[in-house]
């Protein structure tokens, strides 16, 4: 059935939720009744003492959990302690089921009768839906009970959402099934979310980010274009020669000199040729591809945006995150300022009407995440016939098991041009061997590969220490951590959503200000959280995986990994969070030994791939772990090069290296991998 985005345009947005600062009380102490929302609650006292000492390290519970058992009137206390405590355990496509809660789920034992409520409303599941696309579904009545109406989490693994996009029939969402007669049995709520339009003032659009004091040395980073006919590199901004207007835009963002992603992207794009790119986090890829596509559209016949109810973009851009799309957008905002180029996004979690009222207004860069693209392609409004050029960020991404079917879809079912009539463009800071191989397919024969650095490496400004900590002693020492912190901002990253939300309550009665984000939240309070943290209102943010990749928020000085990652790359990008453009930062991880041996060893050539002190006592677990290769989980190899370098490859291949010392990019260096 078709969404009624006409009607659905006309709903009040949705208030404002205060953050978990603000729920928690830090400066108006409550906190009885304050559940309109979704964040923390303080228990009374005696009930918090039974809950620390019952509970210990779980939230939630059956009936009553952030008030819920007193329905209605909004005035929980924050836990039922009457009840006992249940969460959903989830699969990866919904169906809730309950399970009791194990003691050692979080793995800490005091509690201090600090919980944490979903919006509960009168007492009634809110049934809020989170994506438009499909992609999940709040959890709005609560971590207890009542899962079977709850159930239904977006999300690869649990991770990300915008995956039931409806290509991938084993991640396909329930509501999309439709009966005998063709009605859609389950229809998801429909999203009214619209989100804040974005600033106006020039100010705003171009506030420039600063550069660090190591910006310089990026100069010194090796580089290697692999494939033939290379380009050559740009030094200046200057030797683009960009249109007037993008030059001027390049300025006001406070952008000197090109860095390295830059200096060798942005000449292969203007040339014509597709390119895959890989180079350290938070070193100007989004500028990479941008300003080159934004020049060919300029030098090329693009029409000036106009309303039509078909829009035919001429640049598809896609992301595996609803905040890092958003980001890619604001930066195309920012680049194509003052010139017809319109640049639209859209994203699930929102109004699907609004966005595609904002598209119809005229599009020619279409910046999406896959499920709500897919979505608003279906629905007629938009066609890809003119796409002229197809960007894939976080490409390693967007190509994996979770993305890669409708990244398919998007390249095969629709009218988009042939890899042959277009140019196809993906970045990453990593791209394991196998998503490079299976890339290829996308791409015209004669792609570019661009490695900035060693692929798949850690950014060198980002201090890294690994500490050995035991589940239970996690909190303690992350508590230690934040007390000689300070104000700092820090980037918390667990390995679960529920862990999310129940470690930022901790942190907020630890008088800490403290957000979170992960998949489960609703839209709204994602992008409140982000706000809160970017303003630098709440300086700590506790993120799933959701927040690992692209985010460039400015002043992130520490990343803490609570919970390793289980693949080195996904801990590439979460520490790439800090030490961007040039700047230094600091990432500590905590390694549980009975959890994270896994990552032993790759973690270990990371580190010292990147200048970084190894831990005996990590390497001795890595050694221990001999036997397990330097494969991820999920089989994938962590590349160092081009894959069609080795392998019995093209053996006329050619490749330049700039400013290499010889050991750069060869064989020693990729056999060290296998
Ligand atoms: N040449 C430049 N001069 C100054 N600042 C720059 C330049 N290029 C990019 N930046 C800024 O550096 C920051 C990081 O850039 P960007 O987000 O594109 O990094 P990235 O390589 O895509 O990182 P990630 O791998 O985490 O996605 C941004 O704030 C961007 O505006």
């Amino acid at each position: 059935m078709a969404e009624d985005w006409d009607a659905e345009f006309g709903t009040e947005p949705t208030a404002v939720i205060p953050s978990f600062f603000d729920m928690a009380g830090l400066r108006s102490p409550v906190k009885e009744g304050a559940i309109n929302g979704n964040q923390i609650f303080e228990s009374k006292g005696s009930e918090a003492a039974n809950f620390g000492k019952r509970c210990s390290n779980t939230f939630g519970n059956s009936t009553g959990f952030g008030g819920f058992g007193k329905q209605g009137s909004g005035d929980g206390n924050g836990f039922d302690t009457n009840s006992s405590y249940i969460f959903e355990k989830q699969p990866v496509a919904g169906f809730a089921e309950t399970t009791t809660v194990n003691e050692s789920e979080f793995g800490s034992r005091v509690v201090r009768g600090c919980g944490f409520g979903r919006g509960n409303r009168g007492g009634f599941p809110r049934s809020s839906p989170q994506n438009g696309d499909g992609s999940g579904f709040s959890s709005s009545c609560g971590r207890g009970g009542f899962s079977s109406t709850s159930g239904i989490r977006g999300g690869y693994r649990g991770r990300n959402e915008d995956i039931f996009s409806g290509s991938n029939p084993k991640l396909r969402a329930p509501w999309n099934s439709t009966d005998s007669e063709g009605n859609n049995k389950n229809q998801a709520p429909k999203v009214t979310y619209v989100p804040p339009p974005p600033p106006e003032e020039e100010s705003a659009i171009f506030a420039p980010y600063q550069t660090g004091i190591n910006f310089d040395k990026y100069d010194e980073i090796l580089v290697d274009v692999s494939g033939f006919n290379v380009p050559s590199a740009i030094l200046t901004f200057a030797e683009a020669h960009l249109c007037e207007t993008l030059n001027k835009n390049i300025s006001k963002a406070g952008y000197l000199k090109p860095t390295p992603v830059q200096k060798h992207g942005v000449p292969i794009v203007l040339a014509g040729r597709d390119l895959m790119a890989c180079a350290q986090t938070g070193s100007g890829k989004t500028a990479a591809f941008l300003l080159p596509i934004l020049e060919m559209l300029m030098r090329g016949d693009v029409a000036a945006s106009q309303f039509k109810e078909l829009q035919e973009p001429e640049v598809v851009i896609v992301a595996p995150t609803r905040e890092l799309i958003n980001q890619i957008y604001l930066e195309a905002r920012k680049f194509s300022f003052g010139t017809i180029i319109r640049p639209v996004v859209v994203y699930g979690g929102t109004s699907t009407g609004h966005q595609i009222r904002q598209v119809l207004q005229g599009c020619n860069v279409l910046c999406g995440t896959p499920g709500r693209l897919l979505d608003i392609i279906s629905k007629g409004k938009v066609g890809l016939s003119k796409v002229q050029f197809l960007v894939l960020d976080e490409a390693d991404r967007m190509l994996d098991m979770g993305f890669e079917p409708d990244m398919r879809k998007l390249v095969t079912a629709f009218d988009m041009p042939s890899k042959q009539n277009r140019q196809t463009l993906m970045f990453s800071a990593t791209f394991p061997e196998e998503i490079q191989r299976m890339a290829a397919d996308f791409m015209k024969t004669d792609y570019l590969f661009l490695a900035v650095g060693q692929v798949g490496g850690a950014c060198g400004d980002v201090h890294q220490t690994i500490l050995q900590v035991d589940q239970y002693s996690k909190r303690n020492k992350l508590i230690e951590i934040l007390t000689n912190i300070g104000i700092e901002r820090t980037m918390v990253f667990v390995d679960t959503k529920r862990k999310a939300d129940f470690l930022a309550a901790f942190l907020c009665q630890e008088n800490f200000p403290t957000t979170s984000i992960h998949g489960d939240r609703e839209q709204r309070e994602r992008e409140q959280a982000l706000g809160d943290f970017r303003s630098g209102k709440c300086p700590v943010l506790v993120a799933t995986a959701v927040a690992a990749r692209g985010l460039d928020i400015e002043h992130v000085q520490h990343v803490i990994n609570f919970d390793l990652p289980s693949t080195i790359d996904e801990y590439v990008h979460r520490i790439g969070r800090t030490g961007r453009c040039g700047n230094v930062g600091k990432a500590i991880s905590f390694f549980d030994s009975n959890t994270d041996l896994r990552i032993a060893r790759t973690l270990v050539k990371v580190l010292s791939d990147a200048q970084q002190e190894v831990p005996t006592w990590l390497e001795e677990f890595a050694f221990a772990a001999y036997g397990t290769s330097y494969h991820n989980p999920l089989g994938k190899v962590f590349a160092s090069v081009d894959s069609r370098k080795g392998l019995g490859g093209n053996k006329d291949f050619s490749s330049y290296e700039a400013n290499l010392p010889v050991t750069y990019a060869g064989k020693d260096h990729e056999d060290a991998w296998e």
